[in-house]
């Protein structure tokens, strides 16, 4: 029997990107399984989505280490060693909202992937969406996108996996944009995690 591999999901927010991934891995769609999903915020709707699925969940905040007055580097070399210990074979960024330093990165080579909602060298970093959608209003750009990379230390910089175009129409609100952008990125995940995994070392 095929030894399903193994997938860390680490998230920030509602989870539906982490959703598609689960209900993936559940019809087959995706030879993996979901062993751990990471949230840095408690709040975060996606932790429920896993618990409901009846994946372990990590709750890892980074403000007890700015409390005591400890770096970033020593946050992610921890978090690091949580995850390390569910021995991935690769970790999605469905959503999470910290940048990782190589503490973090050089733990798991060529094995962190990341869901940005934009598409190669457009808007990187937070609140691309909103940023393409003006950009749409002042004429600058006609459609956007998303994409899934590879995660490197520059932000939203690394190798692509996996890009998808996503229309803007002269109608749309902000919220009718980014409703057509989710609805793409849930099918670019499942996508792209797949393409990913067929890379990996057998
Ligand atoms: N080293 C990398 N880390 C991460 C990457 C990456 O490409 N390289 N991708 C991000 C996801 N992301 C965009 O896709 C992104 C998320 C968050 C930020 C950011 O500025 N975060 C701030 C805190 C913001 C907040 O808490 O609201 C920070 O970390 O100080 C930029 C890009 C995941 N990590
Ligand atoms: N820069 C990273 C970034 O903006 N990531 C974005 O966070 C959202 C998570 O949604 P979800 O919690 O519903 O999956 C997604 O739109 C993803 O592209």
């Amino acid at each position: 029997m095929e030894t399903k591999r193994r997938l860390v999901v680490m998230i920030s927010g509602s989870g539906t990107n982490l959703q598609a991934i689960l209900d993936a891995c559940a019809e087959g769609r995706l030879p993996a399984e979901v062993v751990l999903v990471v949230s840095n915020r408690k709040q975060a709707f996606g932790l429920q989505r896993a618990a409901r699925a009846g994946v372990p969940t990590l709750y890892f905040p980074l403000k007890p280490y700015k409390e005591a007055g400890r770096s970033r580097e020593e946050y992610d070399r921890d978090l690091a060693e949580q995850v390390a210990q569910w021995s991935p074979d690769l970790i999605v960024l469905a959503g999470w909202m910290h940048i990782l330093s190589p503490a973090f990165l050089d733990r798991f080579p060529n094995r962190v992937i990341n869901l940005h909602p934009a598409l190669p060298g457009m808007f990187p970093g937070t609140h691309a969406i909103q940023r393409a959608f003006e950009a749409y209003q002042r004429g600058e750009i006609e459609a956007s996108g998303c994409m899934v990379h590879y995660v490197i230390p520059e932000v939203d910089a690394g190798p692509v996996i996996a890009t998808a175009r996503v229309p803007i129409f002269p109608e749309d609100t902000l919220e009718t944009f980014e409703q057509r952008m989710h609805e793409t990125e849930h099918r670019l995940i499942v996508e792209a995690t797949h393409k990913a995994l067929e890379a990996l070392p057998v």
